[in-house]
């Protein structure tokens, strides 16, 4: 997505770093910014920081260096416009919580920033929620009852009941199937187009969402890089951020990623955008 001005930025990360007491930074001079209606894809190994930026992002986890700003305020000041769907945790099979039950939640977790509704209000909000991530039809299921795939559904529901301007979700295709990957996808792809919402999105697996991923921020080793799909899932460039032979095919749509070392080589300096 081409510059747009400051004030439509949902996320603007500047310079920033972040890092424990114990270690090195896991990313610094990271200048990132999201726009209304972007889809912005977060790649990178396991340990490489995509689910602390996440935190960054909700006010849980102070940056060590840098500006941090969502929807134009201090994290935690944006919190009640910002949707979350943590990484997937099967529900307890013992819960007898209804699929509505669970959205609900969603919805009461910010009441106290959001206007008061009365019973029907608040019904219809959950209703409107569960129609848009296509769970109408099992919203009085008990929710550990549901597969994997309806129940990132209803996680997604969750997280949109409160109408939010930005949705972070952490690895929402971890264990599905592709067909749950790609129904998944789409419902948030549909989510931004329709209501502008902008969409910060933690996998490990970017061909199901390759046909919307605007832009991917890929971490690794302490470095970043960041721009389009076709910019940075390139072996010219994955090679360059991991200091080694990474080789990027593509087969029939998808890419296929191969030669990612283990341990990529911890570097400080970040890697120049493509
Ligand atoms: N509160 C904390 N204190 C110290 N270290 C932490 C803390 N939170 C996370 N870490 C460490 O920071 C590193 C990055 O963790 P993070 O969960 O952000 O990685 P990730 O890229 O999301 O990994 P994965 O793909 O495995 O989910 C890990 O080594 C983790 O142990």
């Amino acid at each position: 997505m081409s510059e747009k001005d400051h004030g439509t930025e949902l996320v603007r990360l500047q310079g920033a770093a972040l890092g424990f007491e114990t270690g090195r930074p896991l990313w610094q001079d990271l200048d990132l910014s999201v726009h209304p209606g972007e889809f912005v894809a977060v790649l990178g190994a396991n340990g490489s920081g995509k689910t602390t930026l996440l935190r960054a992002l909700l006010g849980l986890q102070p940056l060590s260096a840098g500006t941090i700003e969502v929807l134009g305020k201090s994290p935690k000041a944006a919190r009640r416009e910002v949707g979350y769907v943590p990484q997937q945790r099967r529900f307890d099979p013992l819960t007898p919580v209804r699929a509505r039950d669970l959205v609900g939640y969603g919805y009461d977790g910010h009441e106290w920033g959001l206007p008061v509704l009365n019973r029907r209000q608040r019904r219809e909000r959950i209703d409107a929620a569960l129609a848009e991530v296509g769970a109408t039809r099992f919203a009085d299921a008990p929710a550990s009852r549901l597969s994997g795939g309806q129940q990132q559904l209803l996680r997604i529901a969750q997280a949109l009941v409160c109408d939010p301007r930005l949705l972070l979700c952490d690895e929402p295709l971890l264990s599905l199937d592709l067909n749950h990957q790609r129904e998944v996808s789409a419902v948030v792809d549909r989510r931004r187009r329709e209501h502008e919402t902008g969409i910060v999105f933690v996998t490990h697996e970017i061909n199901p969402v390759l046909p919307y991923v605007d832009r991917v921020l890929y971490l690794a080793g302490q470095r970043f890089t960041i721009g389009p799909v076709d910019e940075v899932m390139t072996s010219e460039t994955l090679t360059r951020l991991y200091s080694s032979p990474v080789d990027v095919l593509r087969v029939r749509d998808q890419l296929v990623v191969v030669g990612v070392p283990d341990h990529p080589a911890h570097q400080s300096e970040p890697v120049e955008e493509p």
